[in-house]
Order: C-alpha cells, then structure tokens, then sequence
C-alpha cells in the first residue's frame, strides 16, 4: 500500500492507475511527473457529495498545480478557480472557465493584474489591504467599471501546521486584521466603484483538524453580524483552502467533516442563505501526482549513503523548503537488505535532497516514485543550474497523455541577449 490510492503494486512494479511506471520513464523518460486522472475526479467527489444540493462554490486553488490538463479536467466537474496572479488568471482564461466562478486572491495585485480581472469580469477580488482598496477603486474607476470585493480578513487563528504555510496569524502578511475590518467595509462602502460581496479567510495549507477553522469561522460570524447592523450586508463567506493530505499518516480532515460543521454553525446564526466559497488546493491535486526519477549513481561516504537521482530540488523543493516528508517508493522494490539512503539530485547545494534516511535496496539505474508530488511540486518548480523544467503526463486509466513535454534546452536560454 502506499499512500496515494491510484498509485499501486501491480505485479511488483508501482502502477499509476492501469500503466507501470517503468513504461512510462521508458516512453517519456525521467525526471517525469506523472498525474492520475481518475485521482482528480476521485478528489473532487468528496467535495462534490459534501457540497450536494447546497449553495457552495468550490474555487480550485490553482496554485497547487496548473497545467491546463489538471484545470480543464476541474472545470468540467464544474469548479471555479482561486488566482492569484495575471499569469494564473490567462490559464483560466485559456481553457475557456467562466471568470464569474473566478475569484482573485493575493496581497500585491498589480494595476495591469486588476485591469485584466476586471476586464474578465471576476467573481471578486479578495482584497488585502487598504492600500490595495484604494487602488482597485481607482482603477476600477478609471476603467468605468465596478469592482465586486470580499475582503480577506485575518482572524488570528492557529492552522496548528508549519510556520511557512500558516497564513491566519498576526504576524502573517495576509488579510485585514478582523479588528480593523468593520473600519475597512465602511471605508470600501463609500466608494462608489466597488461593490462589497464578500468576506474571505485563508489560514493556512495541511491543516488536519476541523477546529481551527471553527475558530475562524465564529470570529466571521461575529463580523457578518456587525457589518449587517452597520447596513452592510454580504452575499458570501469563504472560507479559504487548506485541507491537508495524506503524506505519510496523517488523517486529515474531509471536506464533508469541515462543511457539515459550517453549515450547522451558520444555521445557529440565521446566515444560512450565505453562499460558501471554498478554495482547495493540495487536498485535490496532492496525491494526484508523483515525481519519477532514476537512479544515476549510488555514493557511500563515512556518514551517509546517497542515491543520486535525475530530479532535484528545481522539480521538487517542498523537502528543502519545508523539511516536508514526501514518500519514496522504489518502482521495482527489490528484496535483499535494506540500507539507509539520502535520496539528492546533481544540484550543486547541500540542500538538493528529497528525502532523508530512507531504508532502501537500491541499484544504479533503479526508478523511484516520490510521492504525493501533484501538489506544489512542477508550480514551485525552477531552471535552477539550467535544468529543463520536467515533463508532466496524464493517466487515464490505460492510456497516458503527455500534458506538457520537458522544457527544449534552447527554451531556457533562447530569449536571453548576449550583448556583443
Ligand atoms: C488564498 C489561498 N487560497 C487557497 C489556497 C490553497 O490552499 P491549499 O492548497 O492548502 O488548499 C492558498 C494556499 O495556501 C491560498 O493562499
Ligand atoms: N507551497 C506550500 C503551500 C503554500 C500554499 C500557498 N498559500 C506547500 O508546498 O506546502
């Protein structure tokens, strides 16, 4: 068994859905990322019975992964998306998603970035500060528009997860703080070029337990409740990302754990007829995905044996960045004693490593899996040492697409001048 579900031992070899993965190094080569389709539509079904018959929008937080392969499959189930740049927003765009279920999060939207969403015509803005407030009326009227806003408070809440993806804290960068908020409605209220929708959280990424988003959401409550004896009166509450998965035992909270709580909480309130906005990330795409690498040498020092693999910390920097623990499964496990291997890619930094003191039997050549790789893996993805971005494939079932080849190593330099 391994952790990701569409990631399993067929007759030895580790399969993604019907297909080996060695056929797949063979086809495509490696270092590959390699995507399960059926693992995206079996993510979002737990969203989608958690959400049946109710008025939730479930806005795919594309930042965790966005090769249009993965989006276009979301919108077919009929997601709407979370962006956070113009980049982001011109993928949307590019499968033809309906920028109403579009809504625009991040604290540093620049005016050709507000421009291009208003111009799209997005759900909301997510608004962060003031400074941005103010801005966003302006170009919003400049542009003869009106601009639908949410506001992204910061509740002060602890996502109890690690300290570089908790995003609700006061000392984050993020959101309003839910002190100053009613201060800041009134003020959004008073321009005439914006139209209040919305109130918006995000408290962090690989949060496992249903409480601190209740602790969240009563202190939302409390704000719709002054905001609406101010005559301000709000259409949607969202309630951000962050549902965590399953890297090696976790037992992360359910969508349907985390909605049956708010809808309950909401009726005590009398703010049923709220419409919900949700923006997963990791917990759709996260063990949708696996990075498959080869061993290129194998190296026993004094202290440590080291697997020296093709991919490195440019495809995969979760382990650097965040000692973030991803599974490694031999393609082909083989039998005879185990030792302890540092798994670490041909980058020139000590902190080019995957994974650390894994008990393996390995051999040059042998194929690993890193796992639960769909997730902030090819999106955090670099050129770093002029490597080429690696290809990303699509299994379904038994046929596997290629969604996006490696980069041609021209394409890493080609735009460059040499300034003779
Ligand atoms: C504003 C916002 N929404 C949604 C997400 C998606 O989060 P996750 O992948 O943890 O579900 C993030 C990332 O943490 C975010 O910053
Ligand atoms: N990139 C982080 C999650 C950050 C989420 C973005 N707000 C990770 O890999 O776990």
């Amino acid at each position: 068994m391994t952790v990701a579900p569409h990631f399993q031992f067929k007759n030895g070899t580790l399969h993604a859905e019907n297909l080996s993965l060695t056929q797949l190094a063979e086809t495509y080569d490696t270092p590959l990322y390699v995507y399960s389709r059926q693992a995206l539509r079996d993510a979002w079904e737990a969203y989608r019975v958690a959400t049946e018959g109710r008025n939730v929008l479930v806005c795919y937080g594309m930042k965790a992964n966005s090769n249009l392969a993965v989006l276009n499959e979301f919108k077919n189930l009929g997601t709407g998306f979370d962006i956070v740049s113009g980049g982001e927003l011109a993928r949307v765009l590019a499968i033809g998603a309906d920028p109403a279920k579009v809504v625009f999060s991040g604290v540093g939207k620049q005016v050709w970035e507000m421009q291009a969403a208003l111009e799209a015509g997005v759900k909301c803005f997510n608004v962060e500060s003031e400074a941005e407030l103010t801005r966003l009326a302006q170009v919003a009227q400049d542009m003869g528009k009106i601009a639908l806003v949410s506001l992204r408070v910061n509740p002060d809440v602890d996502a109890q997860t690690h300290p570089y993806i908790s995003t609700g804290l006061k000392e984050n960068k993020f959101g309003i703080a839910i002190e100053k908020a009613v201060e800041v409605y009134q003020h959004a209220a008073s321009l005439p070029s914006l139209n209040i929708v919305g109130v918006d959280c995000h408290i962090g990424s690989q949060i496992t337990e249903v409480s601190p988003y209740l602790d969240a959401l009563d202190k939302l409550i409390a704000l719709i409740q002054t905001l609406a004896s101010h005559g301000i009166h709000l259409k949607h509450l969202d309630l951000g990302g962050g549902i965590g998965i399953r890297y090696t035992d976790e037992q992360p909270l359910t969508p349907s754990d985390l909605l049956n709580k708010v809808f309950e909480m909401l009726a005590q309130h009398q703010l049923d007829h709220l419409q919900i906005v949700l923006e997963p990330g990791r917990s759709l795409v996260g063990n949708a995905g696996v990075l498959l690498t080869q061993v290129e040498y194998l190296k026993h020092s004094e202290a440590k044996n080291f697997a020296i693999v093709d991919a490195a910390m440019n495809d995969l920097i979760r382990p650097t960045l965040y000692d973030a623990w991803h599974s490694v499964e031999a393609v082909k496990p083989r039998t005879q004693g185990d030792t302890l291997y540092d798994i670490v890619g041909p980058i020139c930094e000590s902190g080019d490593w995957l994974a650390r003191d894994r008990k393996l039997t390995l051999q040059q050549g042998d194929l690993l899996a890193i796992m639960s790789a769909g997730a902030y893996a090819f999106t955090m993805a670099s050129q770093y040492n002029t490597r080429p971005r690696a290809a990303e494939v699509m299994v379904d079932g038994d046929t596997a697409h290629l969604v996006r080849p490696r980069e041609p190593l021209e394409s890493l330099y080609a735009s460059e001048s040499i300034l003779g």
